[in-house]
């Protein structure tokens, strides 16, 4: 089998986003998705393999910028869109796409790599981490009640159609990113996926729904949601699904919950993807009644290890020799001191003796603060080979608010 890898060309996305579409399962994305792909889609980063006329794989990275902890926004390449035909598995294509793109990466100068992944076993041989976690909850809420912490009543609640609030909602977003690792800078033309709400997907509910939070006349938190009507013999058991919600403070958060709760003729309220130390869990009455489930969600690869360790700060001072195993990216391979705190870091090759043995996916899995060293080290994928190191590395890579990621792409 000969088959030719290239850059995508502009007139060949149609092919290549269907042969895309076939890898996923053959279920054409309604007008609206495909509209938006197209136009997010950055030809000069997608790939494409070739086999003959048809295209038989694809895979493609957009040009985020990631918020890691200490705030920072660092360069990121984003992969997705990463199908093989099945006539084709399982020979090695993904492999090659894999290759050429994180040399692509390297070469654009971007630290990272991030994904979100179809299956999780996929990536690991890659060198990617399952860095942050996703929480999604389904609150019998005839039976959960929320706390109001002060200043809850003082704030104002309006239904408005999304897309006359949109720009406010972003404005608010914006405010929001670099205070949680894990979530991305919206690049212009993301906006557009906040209001995404394509008929198919709506599964009998309702379309998209806006309610915005005021104090004083200015905005200070948003809810978009949808509600599934639902009855039986006994009566209404409707259900609420939260698609995004964001506030600026306390008592805005409150609120919004407050009202998702309360809306007649629902019974539960789902949302599918929050951080998992969501304040939400700190206002209900009863989290039992929360039925709480958690996934992996962000895989992080450092592409350039010193780049990507000295974009962070880290909350403890710290001072530690990594040995880095990377086969697949072996320019990373070896001894890295790693200096820190609050403030900043340092990492640079050195010849010293290693503290910690590790391979990248493991830094992978810790850059962006959810996943512990020491838990890692306990599964044997971390070794300490200086007293204390372990712990020293562990409380600096560690963040004060679990990373999380708020949308897929
Ligand atoms: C970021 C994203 O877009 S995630 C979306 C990923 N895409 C999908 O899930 C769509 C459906 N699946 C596919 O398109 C393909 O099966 C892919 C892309 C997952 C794999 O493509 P392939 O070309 O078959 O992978 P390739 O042949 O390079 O496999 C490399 C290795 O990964 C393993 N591997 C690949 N996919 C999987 C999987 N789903 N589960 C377990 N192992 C896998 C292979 O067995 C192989 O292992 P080996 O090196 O030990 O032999």
């Amino acid at each position: 089998m000969t088959t030719d890898l290239r850059v995508l060309a502009k007139a060949d996305w149609d092919t290549w986003y269907g042969a895309l579409e076939v890898a996923f399962g053959g279920v054409a994305e309604s007008a609206e998705e495909r509209d938006l792909w197209r136009a997010l889609t950055e030809h000069d980063r997608s790939l494409g393999v070739w086999d003959g006329d048809a295209c038989v794989g694809t895979a493609g990275a957009f040009s985020f910028r990631l918020a890691v902890p200490g705030g920072a926004l660092v360069e990121s390449a984003g992969v997705t869109m990463v199908g093989v035909a099945a006539t084709h598995r399982r020979r090695g294509i993904l492999t090659s796409m894999m290759r050429r793109q994180l040399d692509d990466v390297r070469a654009l100068g971007e630290p990272l790599a991030v994904l979100t992944a179809s299956e999780p076993v996929i990536y690991g041989r890659f060198g990617y981490g399952a860095a942050t976690r996703q929480m999604k909850v389904d609150i019998d809420t005839t039976r959960v009640s929320l706390s109001a912490p002060p200043g809850t009543d003082d704030v104002r609640l309006r239904y408005v159609r999304p897309a006359d609030v949109h720009e406010d909602c972003e404005a608010l977003y914006a405010r929001r990113v670099t205070a949680r690792p894990g979530m991305t800078a919206r690049q212009p033309g993301w906006e557009r996926l906040g209001l995404l709400d394509p008929q198919s997907e709506r599964n009998g509910a309702s379309p998209l729904q806006c309610v915005v939070a005021e104090r004083a006349g200015e905005l200070v938190g948003y809810v978009r949601f949808a509600v599934k009507p639902d009855w039986d013999y006994q009566g209404p058991k409707g259900s609420v699904q939260v698609h995004d919600i964001e506030a600026l403070d306390p008592a805005a958060y409150a609120a919004l919950w407050r009202f998702l709760f309360d809306i007649d003729l629902t019974s539960s309220v789902v949302a599918r993807n929050r951080p998992t130390d969501d304040a939400l869990l700190q206002l209900v009455s009863d989290i039992r009644r929360c039925d709480i489930t958690v996934r992996d969600s962000l895989h992080v690869r450092l592409v350039e290890v010193g780049a990507a360790l000295e974009a962070r700060t880290y909350q403890a001072p710290l001072d530690v020799v990594f040995e880095v195993e990377d086969t697949f990216c072996p320019w990373n391979e070896g001894r890295w001191r790693l200096t820190g705190d609050t403030k900043g870091a340092s990492c640079e090759r050195t010849d010293d003796a290693a503290d910690l043995a590790l391979s990248v996916r493991e830094l992978g899995a810790a850059y962006l603060g959810g996943v512990s060293l020491t838990s890692l080290a306990g599964a044997g994928r971390v070794r300490e080979l200086r007293r204390g190191a372990l712990t020293e590395a562990s409380v600096a890579f560690g963040s004060d608010t679990e990373p999380w990621l708020p949308h897929g792409f």
